[in-house]
């Protein structure tokens, strides 16, 4: 079988990207996450004044992994926690009859300030999931020898609905050819390495090891790169009060790429203004990871490409312009 579900932003801005999926008898609004690998949802289980806006997965006692329980935290500092019950989940068609859903009993204010955000659907490596005493798999690990083809793909648009395809790569979602890399798995996410970056059209060598994750808003390199790009944007200051580099909105933003596999996968520099800030200049969509050690492709890496993960023999990552 295959399948795709849509990935509708959840603001103006693509702060995130949700995705419908039926959970037992609910329909909630996931943001898939390949930045990590837990199934959990609002659930029955919190108090109500935790539900306002939220759609939640009722639990039903008969489900639950008795005994099993689940605490999961984010590199923004938020996270969740809560207990394990076995049910069905359908993505764009595709049907997982015994899913682990992790039901929250408690969640941190973030999450419950988003009510637009129901859950997350990990699609990390399943060694990354939180379930104790038995770890348990993330739905598309469930669901992947039903699959046509063992690999999903994301289609995130800028400021548009995009898509996450299951089993099949949909050719009509990307132009040119398909670029493979091997995926470096052995952390628990999907990794990749580039040998140079670009700024507008000037090319630099270096390392940039780093991770797609869906579920990152902006793309977070290392500082050294992050100074080098702003260096190029008249105006631009890093501002603590907003938590990051910012510049005049009238500002032309350079093209960044990263050049993965020998090909340059260029970020446009329009995608690069995220958004306004409250002090009336704007945020920039390339920000540091403050020393990680690793960069994180998120959303606005991904959103001008179509990346097809695939869990073969050896885990691969294919990336095709949109
Ligand atoms: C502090 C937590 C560290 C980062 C680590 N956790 C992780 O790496 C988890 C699995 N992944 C994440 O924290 C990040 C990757 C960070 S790499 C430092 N991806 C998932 C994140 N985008 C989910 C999210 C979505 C919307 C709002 C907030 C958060 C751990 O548990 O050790």
């Amino acid at each position: 079988t295959n399948g795709s579900a849509p990935a509708v932003p959840s603001d103006q801005y693509d702060s995130l990207y949700l995705s419908p999926v039926t959970v037992g008898s609910s329909t909630l609004h996931l943001d898939f996450d390949t930045g990590s690998s837990d199934l959990w949802v609002f659930s029955s289980l919190q108090a109500q004044s935790s539900l306002v806006g939220h759609d939640y997965y009722m639990v039903d006692p008969a489900k639950e992994k008795q005994g099993y329980t689940w605490k999961i935290s984010y590199g923004d500092g938020s996270g969740a926690s809560g207990k394990v019950y076995a049910d069905k989940v359908v993505v764009g068609g595709v049907t997982a009859t015994a899913q682990a859903v992790e039901a929250a009993t408690a969640v941190s204010a973030q999450f419950t300030q988003d009510v637009d955000t129901d859950g997350l659907l990990g699609l990390a490596m399943s060694t990354l999931n939180t379930v104790k005493p038995q770890q348990q798999k993330t739905f598309f690990d469930t669901v992947l020898k039903q699959l046509a083809q063992p690999l999903f793909a994301v289609d995130l648009k800028y400021h548009a609905a995009g898509s996450y395809d299951f089993g099949f790569i949909d050719k009509s979602k990307y132009t040119g050819a398909i670029n493979y890399v091997n995926a470096d798995t052995s952390k628990g996410w999907w990794g990749v390495s580039a040998t140079a970056y670009s700024i507008g059209n000037a090319s630099t060598s270096a390392t940039v090891s780093g991770i797609l994750d869906t579920g990152t808003t902006l793309l977070y390199v290392d500082t050294p790169i992050v100074k080098a790009y702003y260096a190029k944007v008249k105006g631009s200051k890093m501002d603590n009060t907003q938590g990051g580099y910012v510049f005049p909105c009238s500002a032309t933003l350079p093209d960044f790429s990263l050049t993965i596999g020998g090909v340059k996968q260029i970020v446009p520099g329009k995608h690069i203004n995220y958004s306004p800030t409250s002090a009336g200049n704007c945020f920039g969509g390339i920000q540091t990871n403050d020393g990680i050690g690793f960069s994180i492709l998120g959303d606005i890496f991904l959103k001008s490409k179509y990346v097809i993960h695939e869990m073969g023999s050896t885990p691969r990552i294919g990336f095709a312009q949109q």
